[in-house]
């Protein structure tokens, strides 16, 4: 444990002023969703900020699938939704994936100034804390991307907390991170049986607390363009699945 790692807290809006150590969370549902994605055998995932990109690159990389949202609903051209639930079952072996959604890849590619940045949801928060203490930065900075001014985005508030609280050893309790997501403002969304691109399963999905061992790293292609690695954090390797 190193006390002395200062936590920083910020948004989408904010990001950009970070520039060491990032930690960009989406629980609900982006980097739940590129780690199952990871899991299901993906080779490769790039994410970008824009729909037209993502069709625009998916027409240069051979073997690509896109993958997103624009607000939590399906785009019309895209072959997966944004959601744990539905990737989870879909056997990504080899395939690329292009993923673009409303917050968690604004968070990466908005992420500018930032000299390391890792994707993180609950299902690899702890993985994510490891790779922290192995790399034991000054600062982290969480950027809460589903945060807004009306009040979403305490599921991400919480996560950032986990992360910290398992460094700091003082770990929050999976059930009132559990309660934290579904009392979400987010988290309701996915409780209306008529929304189908928001399906209730994913709540479970998302609820996943450390299922996988491997930190999702961002490197950077260029300004608008950044592709995730699956680390292992047992041994460092990229993890193939
Ligand atoms: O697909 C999602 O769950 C959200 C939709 S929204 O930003 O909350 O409207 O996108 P994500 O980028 O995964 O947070």
């Amino acid at each position: 444990m190193n006390q002395k790692i200062k936590f920083r807290h910020g948004t989408l809006s904010d990001c950009h002023t970070a520039t060491d150590f990032v930690v960009v969370i989406d629980v609900l549902r982006a980097f739940t969703t590129a780690a199952y994605a990871f899991q299901s055998g993906a080779k490769d995932m790039f994410c970008v900020s824009e729909v037209e990109e993502a069709f625009h690159l998916h027409t240069q990389m051979k073997n690509s699938y896109l993958l997103g949202e624009i607000n939590g609903y399906r785009i019309p051209g895209f072959h997966y939704n944004n959601s744990p639930a539905a990737i989870s079952s879909v056997d990504l072996t080899g395939k690329t994936i292009i993923m673009r959604t409303t917050a968690g890849t604004q968070g990466l590619i908005r992420s500018v100034h930032a000299e390391t940045i890792l994707a993180c949801s609950f299902v690899n928060a702890s993985a994510t804390a490891a790779y922290i203490q192995t790399h034991q930065p000054d600062e982290v900075f969480f950027v809460e991307t589903g945060v807004t001014a009306d009040g979403r985005g305490d599921e991400d508030i919480a996560c950032a907390e986990y992360v910290e609280g398992i460094i700091t050893n003082q770990r929050i309790p999976e059930e009132t991170l559990k309660e934290r997501v579904i009392n979400s403002k987010n988290g309701m969304r996915f409780q209306n049986p008529s929304s189908k691109d928001l399906p209730k399963e994913d709540l479970d999905f998302v609820c996943s607390f450390d299922l996988f061992h491997f930190a999702m790293t961002a490197e950077r292609i260029n300004s608008r363009l950044i592709r995730l690695h699956a680390i292992d954090i047992d041994d460092g390797s990229q993890c193939t699945i």
